[in-house]
């Protein structure tokens, strides 16, 4: 499974003065955005609207809370996968360990997370990642409606409520001289992805079967963008979700902070019917997502291929246009 160095996962900087809609700036990012996800399922996006100073407090405030005692890690629990905290497993990975903050947008939360680690709270973390998710939050909507007005489409053909579930992730080194997993491939069952890393690289994408590139040189305002299974489903397959993974060699640390868009419970995810027609039939069958999400880390998903957890749940076969 080699790593291949010559395919590039494109870079789109959003200049302040292209991010107003409609003017030629604007329609340039939208083309470039929805080509990038059609093609890659994900992207590189330098985004300086959030300040390199708001990660780095972030980022070390990640390091001091993986140093909070395993006893009260063991606290960050939830009803829902993946929200809560992981530590170090076979399962998952033995380099791997993370922490979630459901609804984290919302000050409160990350503020009862916060007492939960530390006994007296912790208002500078609170603070921080807050503010941080609000703007990542912001980010995403930007480019679900550059997604939108690419295609044509009123925004509100993407709308739904939902809350930011923040994933605060370490991936220890390796031992010396080799290249280990640090978490396990799979595309993103959340709506959206917006990844943001401290300096070491580690993400990989599959860019075609068993042909893997690294996610190298992202600058310190990028993020990665990531198309999810439900996204997938909502353009009717045009925007692809990719396979991905952590992989880690060398002597340093890895931190990452992701933000995914979880919708609210009953929320239906279906394409709009101007993307269904004769050359594009329906793909998939309207579905819950909460369900989706259940069912993809249920105990029978996981003898199933994770980037075709979507297809064995909601694919109509054959598609059926309208
Ligand atoms: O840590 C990263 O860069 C990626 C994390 C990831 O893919 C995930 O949590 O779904
Ligand atoms: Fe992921």
């Amino acid at each position: 499974m080699a790593v291949d160095a010559e395919i590039e996962l494109p870079t789109i900087e959003f200049r302040s003065s292209d991010l107003k809609r409609g003017t030629e700036g604007w329609n340039r990012l939208c083309k470039r955005v929805r080509e990038a996800c059609e093609t890659f399922g994900c992207f590189d996006v330098v985004y300086k609207k959030i300040s390199t100073k708001i990660r780095e407090d972030a980022f070390e405030l990640l390091k001091e809370l993986v140093e909070v005692p395993v006893e009260r890690k063991q606290k960050n629990t939830s009803p829902l996968p993946y929200h809560g905290w992981v530590g170090p497993c076979e399962q998952v990975s033995v380099l791997y360990e993370g922490f979630g903050v459901g609804d984290a947008s919302n000050y409160d939360s990350v503020k009862s997370f916060a007492q939960l680690m530390w006994p007296n709270g912790h208002p500078r973390f609170t603070e921080t990642i807050h503010t941080l998710t609000t703007q990542m939050e912001e980010l995403n909507k930007l480019i679900w409606l550059m997604l939108t007005d690419s295609y044509g489409l009123r925004e509100d053909s993407l709308k739904m409520n939902y809350t930011t579930l923040v994933r605060m992730m370490k991936y220890l080194a390796p031992p010396p001289g080799e290249y280990e997993r640090g978490l396990f491939a799979h595309t993103d069952k959340p709506v959206s992805t917006l990844i943001c890393e401290d300096k070491i690289s580690g993400l990989e994408i599959e860019v075609s079967d068993g042909q893997w590139i690294k996610l190298t040189n992202l600058s310190p305002s990028s993020f990665v963008f990531m198309v999810g299974d439900p996204l997938k489903a909502w353009s009717n397959g045009r925007l692809k979700s990719v396979n991905h993974r952590v992989m880690m060699s060398g002597d340093k640390d890895r931190y990452s902070i992701a933000a995914f868009v979880i919708p609210n419970e009953g929320t239906i995810i279906k394409a709009p019917k101007e993307l269904i027609d004769d050359q594009h039939p329906q793909l998939f069958k309207e579905f819950d997502f909460m369900d989706f999400f259940l069912y993809a880390f249920s105990d029978p998903a996981k003898h199933i291929d994770n980037g075709q957890l979507l297809y064995s749940y909601a694919s109509l076969s054959p598609p059926v246009s309208h």
